[in-house]
């Protein structure tokens, strides 16, 4: 698709208004004016129908969740992407409710969380529900096939087990129906993941922790109401952000800095893949900063721009970040929910809000073009590991730390040092430039705690943006942008020793370490290839210790 930016604060109000009645009523005309492509475009309108959709889906989806209640005390979400943030989302912001099953996602194929989930869960209480669009994403067919086996093992009748969430016809279908699961629910064909957190990915999931559907979609309903094009333009709620973001896109600012009460953490990581996958694209992209430490405005470069998402009656918890960044001219939009029920209104927001930005900016928002780049690396890897045992790869030794590293063509070093790389990494850093620190370990707190940190020491020591990813969780969220947006990314690639032989993926001769190592390797390579400085970074077993170490290694090299 050819870009072609429309400046919102350059268009007429009526021109603004056809262009959202366009997204509303379905017409890919709103995006493009090519054939083919509007063609695809057509297929991927249908969240704008979201909620008359699912009202008559109610109390199908309750009644099910009833029957799950009575029969498992443990409920397993496997999925990437757009098929687990949003249920991630709702899973910690509304806790667990009394009487239901304890609701899990499962959005990795770390070795470590995948033994865990074998010792703590009992199999014979424990539904598995496999969500994946497509029905052929590695991650979740892997989590599928290895627990199904394990029940096996254990003279327990899978199926029953086991529920697909999925389009219509896709390969995960079919063996759903050979293999006799429980239940399998469709996935709207004509809406991508990233945009179908009102379909039954957000609703099955919000029925299955016992929350109130009716009143999920009621404000889902009233967001849409807020954002219909006959409303003065600044009072539409969805369009007057997709004209804050667009503007400042436009001015060179594109790092968008979403904060968020605590409690509603994960929720930006929703809107971090639904910004990141369909805004960045053909060397242009909006670039979502989620999870950063707030800190003073002088840490900030002038490429931000802030949305905060907070919650009624905890307005204060940030009250004077919101006025320092103000005075010292930062643009920041809050908006604070009156109940924890909004955050599917705010679905409803973002997604016509990155909708409107696409047809601003002339990306089309429903693609994502780069994500196979990896995807392909990842098989080769695999295959040359199944022909002979091992992965194509060679790490330098940092002698003194004792962990392994690569770096792209792109950064030159004239000699194999740690230290000597990671300085020259950032001091090539251009101001505008911004930093991803990838981790494929596990996702836990004290791990995302650690990176918080080392994201402000590189913010504080470069006053650039910084963006961090558990791995494989983030391919399929901001990788695009990585590979697909502009070229003012660097990225810092974490991975550790400790394969555990014994977690075989059926039918693939494989382990769920061979696969992530693969992954993380495969998603370096695509780094390089789309001329992205990148560093692989390889650490011990003792990944903790190691990750002590390098901080300090960071902490040096980052001196001026
Ligand atoms: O639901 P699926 O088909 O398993 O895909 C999961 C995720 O993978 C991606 O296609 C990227 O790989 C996302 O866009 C999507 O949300």
């Amino acid at each position: 698709m050819k870009s072609r930016i429309r400046r919102p604060s350059r268009m007429s109000e009526e021109e603004k208004k056809a262009l959202l009645a366009k997204i509303l009523t379905g017409d890919p005309e709103a995006f493009t004016t090519e054939a083919t492509e509007k063609e695809k475009i057509a297929h991927r309108l249908g969240w704008v129908k979201a909620v008359e959709r699912m009202r008559p889906k109610i109390s199908e989806l309750s009644a099910f969740a009833e029957e799950v209640k009575g029969g498992f005390e443990e409920i397993i979400w496997c999925g990437m992407g757009g098929s687990s943030l949003f249920p991630l989302a709702l899973a910690e912001i509304f806790g667990p409710q009394p009487g239901y099953p304890r609701f899990t996602v499962l959005d990795t194929d770390d070795p470590e969380v995948i033994a865990r989930i074998e010792e703590e869960v009992s199999l014979e209480k424990t539904l598995f529900v496999i969500a994946s669009k497509s029905g052929t994403t590695v991650e979740t067919l892997s989590q599928y096939r290895y627990f199904w086996k394990k029940l096996e093992d254990a003279g327990i009748e899978p199926g029953s087990k086991f529920v697909a969430l999925t389009d219509p016809g896709s390969p995960l279908e079919k063996e759903a129906q050979e293999k006799g699961f429980l239940r399998v629910f469709h996935h709207p064909p004509d809406v991508g993941g990233r945009y179908a957190a009102l379909t039954e990915v957000g609703l099955l999931p919000a029925a299955l922790m016992g929350l109130d559907l009716e009143k999920a979609l009621s404000k889902a309903e009233e967001m849409f109401e807020a954002s219909l094009p006959e409303l003065p333009w600044e009072y539409n709620l969805s369009a007057w952000l997709a004209e804050f973001m667009t503007e400042h896109f436009v001015h060179g600012k594109d790092k968008l800095t979403i904060m968020t009460d605590p409690l509603l953490r994960t929720f930006a990581l929703w809107i971090e893949q639904l910004v990141a996958e369909s805004l960045g694209k053909n060397f242009v992209g909006i670039i979502p900063v989620v999870g950063e430490s707030p800190g003073s405005p002088t840490v900030y470069g002038p490429d931000r721009y802030f949305v905060y998402i907070g919650l009624r009656g905890r307005e204060n918890l940030y009250r004077r970040l919101f006025s320092d960044l103000r005075e010292a001219d930062f643009a920041l939009k809050t908006y604070f929910l009156e109940d924890r029920y909004e955050i599917f209104a705010e679905c409803v927001r973002w997604e016509l809000a990155v909708a409107l930005c696409g047809a601003f900016m002339g990306v089309n928002p429903f693609d994502e073009p780069d994500v196979v780049r990896t995807k392909q690396k990842t098989r080769e890897f695999l295959s040359e590991f199944k022909k002979t045992g091992e992965f194509p790869v060679e790490f330098y030794l940092d002698e003194a730390l004792g962990i392994g590293f690569l770096y792209a063509e792109t950064t030159k070093i004239e000699y194999p040092r740690l230290s000597a790389l990671v300085k020259k990494f950032f001091q090539e850093m251009p101001p505008w430039g911004y930093v991803g620190l990838l981790a494929f370990l596990p996702p836990e707190p004290e791990l995302e705690e650690f990176f918080r940190d080392l994201r402000t020491l590189i913010r504080g020591r470069r006053q650039c943006s910084t963006i961090f990813g558990f791995g494989p969780r983030y391919l399929h969220s901001t990788g695009q942008l990585f590979k697909g947006g502009t070229l003012s990314g660097r990225f810092v690639i974490f991975t550790r020793k400790g394969r555990r032989p014994e977690q075989i993926i059926p039918g693939e001769d494989i382990t769920f370490w061979d696969l992530q190592f693969a992954q993380a390797y495969g998603d370096f390579r695509a780094l390089e290839e789309a001329k992205r400085p990148v560093i692989h970074i390889h650490l011990g077993e003792n990944y903790q210790e190691d990750l002590k170490r390098l901080y300090d290694l960071f902490e040096e090299a980052l001196r001026l």
